[in-house]
Order: C-alpha cells, then sequence, then structure tokens
C-alpha cells in the first residue's frame, strides 16, 4: 500500500525530468473501462504523414472545461463537455496527483497493435513544463521514455488503474511512446489529463 502523504510516486527518470509513477490508484478500474467503452464518441484520429491526411488505427476523443480548438498535425480538433464518469475520474486524479486540469485526451487501444510513436506533449498551447497525467485502464502496456541527446531509455509497466504523472522538464528533454506489444488482444484506455492555457477559437 502506497502512502500518499509521504510517498508522491516515485520518479522514473533519472534526470532533466520528473515521471511519478503511483501504481494501481483506482478502485473498480474495470467497471470504469466498461463504462468508457460504450459510452466515450470514439474516433479515429486524423494526422498529416507525409503530406497525406491519415486515420490513425487508435481512437481518441478529448473533453474540457470549454469548448478548446486545438490544432495539431494540421488538423482542427475541439473538446467535448465532461460527463459525470470523466468528471469523477478526474477529481480522483487531481487529488493523487496534486493538480488540477482543465481538459483531457482519452486513447483507446483495441489491441496490442495498436501503439503510439515517440512524440513529447510540447505544444505551445500546453506552454513549458506542463503537468500531464496519465490514468491507464484495461490491458496492462510497456511504456518507454528517451533523452533527446543521451538516448537514455526508461521502462514502465502501466497496470490496470494505474497513474503516471508527467512534469517538471520531462516534455522537453525526454520523448515517450507506447510500442507495438504482439501478444496483448484487450483493450486499453488511456486518460492524460491536461492544462490548455488558452481557450476557444
Ligand atoms: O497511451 C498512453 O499511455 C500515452 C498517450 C500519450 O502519450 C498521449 O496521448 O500523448
Ligand atoms: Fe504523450
Amino acid at each position: 500500500m502506497i502512502d500518499l502523504f509521504t510517498h508522491y510516486g516515485t520518479n522514473l527518470l533519472p534526470y532533466d525530468g520528473e515521471v511519478r509513477y503511483f501504481g494501481p490508484i483506482l478502485a473498480q478500474a474495470n467497471d470504469y473501462l466498461a463504462r468508457l467503452l460504450a459510452d466515450i464518441p470514439w474516433q479515429h484520429d486524423q494526422v498529416f504523414v507525409q503530406g497525406q491526411l491519415r486515420n490513425t488505427r487508435r481512437k481518441v476523443a478529448w473533453f474540457g472545461d470549454h469548448s478548446f480548438a486545438y490544432t495539431y498535425s494540421g488538423v482542427a480538433h475541439h473538446a467535448l463537455p465532461w460527463t459525470p464518469v470523466l468528471n469523477e475520474l478526474k477529481t480522483i486524479v487531481q487529488g493523487v496527483g496534486k493538480a488540477s486540469f482543465n481538459s483531457c485526451l482519452l486513447n483507446l487501444y483495441a489491441d496490442g497493435s495498436e501503439a503510439m510513436s515517440w512524440h513529447s506533449d510540447n505544444e505551445a498551447s500546453l506552454g513549458v513544463n506542463t503537468t500531464i497525467a496519465s490514468l491507464s485502464l484495461g490491458a496492462e502496456r510497456r511504456f518507454l521514455f528517451r533523452h533527446k541527446k543521451t538516448r537514455e531509455t526508461v521502462e514502465v509497466f502501466l497496470e490496470q488503474g494505474s497513474l503516471l504523472v508527467m512534469k517538471g522538464e520531462t516534455q522537453t528533454h525526454w520523448l515517450h511512446s507506447l510500442p507495438v506489444t504482439a501478444k496483448i488482444n484487450k483493450p486499453r484506455v488511456n486518460l492524460t489529463f491536461r492544462t490548455f492555457l488558452y481557450v476557444g477559437e
């Protein structure tokens, strides 16, 4: 049992950032997973790859305090209003992570063949040294960090119901990815709670 008062996760990074892994923090993670799979209006994301607009295999959904407009990879996205279940999860995550968030990007990976390639969440709309809290439901997946200069790699397994918080200089110095994992045939839902700096169109 993790003592949340004296132990604010464990920093997985050796330098240049702070990634706190809290392990499983959520009771009834399976119930939340079932509700999110059924109720969220999941859609394939769209990204430009070599000048062509492509659907990602992974599905996404985006929620927020306001109908934020967010453009990445040349495609505009608009946040939907919070649902009761997402508000409930936000409250839990904010309590454990000791931070507050005004939006949540959800990812649905149907099985281990769906993944996310190396990136940093360093868009201008998030500002520098932003805090991102990542809640994982469903299949346990491998998650990797790679330092941009030294290329040192750090690995963590994101358990069902677990919380990971990325903060400080993490996005400046490290990339992260969710690699393909051949043997996993169950879905994983990931909720990344974020703070957007500006609102509207
Ligand atoms: O699925 C994950 O755990 C990571 C998702 C992620 O890095 C992102 O949405 O930016
Ligand atoms: Fe990310």
